[in-house]
């Protein structure tokens, strides 16, 4: 029997209420992302694509349809999203445009605080952080700020820190858009050596036309509605 999908979605949708009535940021949404799979998530803005991923990744509970994560059913329309905490921060890491990493900390403790914060002794979260910056060409930079680190360098420690205690699912809303192309690629090229070597199911939101080589898969995402897979 095969593993099943690290994320599925079935039906999902979100509704909010507007000025001027319901918006419909999602509207019935499936999509699975199979173990070491790369998926490239297009579509104007608006589209609902980062709504998909607050509520793929367990940040917002849908309006109605389910999240499986691993083949087991973690959100629904009455689940306690607080309540999910514990599995968000075991089985996901998040990647943001901005790489938001805490300016008053150097690199490796950017990182290593992710696994002290899942319970890791300091000395083995840093030995884990540091290993990780190497694997990411950063080891010069462990013991820089944030703020001496390029934006890419800066990006790359956000990945690190996304990476750190292993998620098998990762999102990422926009992670090159602050990037130039060559830092860009970089960031994509890392998720792909992610995704082969670690078995990570990975979804990236993305507007750069540069990156479609990159993924395993693409969607698009319209009105709210995933209108096409290629
Ligand atoms: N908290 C909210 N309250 C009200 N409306 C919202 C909320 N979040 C999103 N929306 C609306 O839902 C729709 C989808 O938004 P979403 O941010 O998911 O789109 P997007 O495709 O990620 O756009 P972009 O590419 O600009 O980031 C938009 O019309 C947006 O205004």
């Amino acid at each position: 029997m095969s593993a099943p999908p690290v994320l599925s979605v079935r039906g999902l949708t979100r509704h909010y209420a507007g000025p001027s009535g319901i918006v419909r940021a999602l509207d019935g949404v499936s999509l699975d992302i199979a173990a070491g799979e790369l998926v490239g998530i297009f579509g104007p803005s608006g589209s609902g694509k980062s709504t998909f991923l607050m509520l793929a990744g367990l940040l917002e509970a849908p309006t109605s349809g389910e999240v499986w994560l691993a083949g087991q059913r973690v959100s629904h329309p009455q689940v306690n999203i607080d309540g999910l905490r514990a599995t968000r921060r075991r089985q996901i890491g998040f990647v943001f445009q901005r790489a938001n990493l805490i300016p008053f900390l150097s690199a490796s403790e950017n990182v290593a605080l992710s696994l002290e914060i899942a319970d890791v002794a300091p000395a083995d979260a840093m030995a884990h952080a540091r290993r990780l910056l190497g694997a990411l060409d950063l080891a010069h930079r462990a013991d820089n700020q944030p703020s001496r680190l390029s934006g890419g360098e800066q990006q790359r420690v956000a990945v690190a820190r996304a990476l750190a205690n292993g998620p098998p699912l990762i999102l990422a809303d926009e992670p090159t858009a602050a990037l130039d192309s060559v830092r860009g690629r970089q960031v994509m090229e890392l998720f792909r050596r992610i995704a082969a070597t670690q078995g990570a199911g990975i979804a990236v939101v993305t507007h750069d036309p540069r990156s479609t080589g990159m993924f395993d898969r693409i969607v698009h995402f319209e009105d709210g509605r995933m209108i096409d897979q290629a």
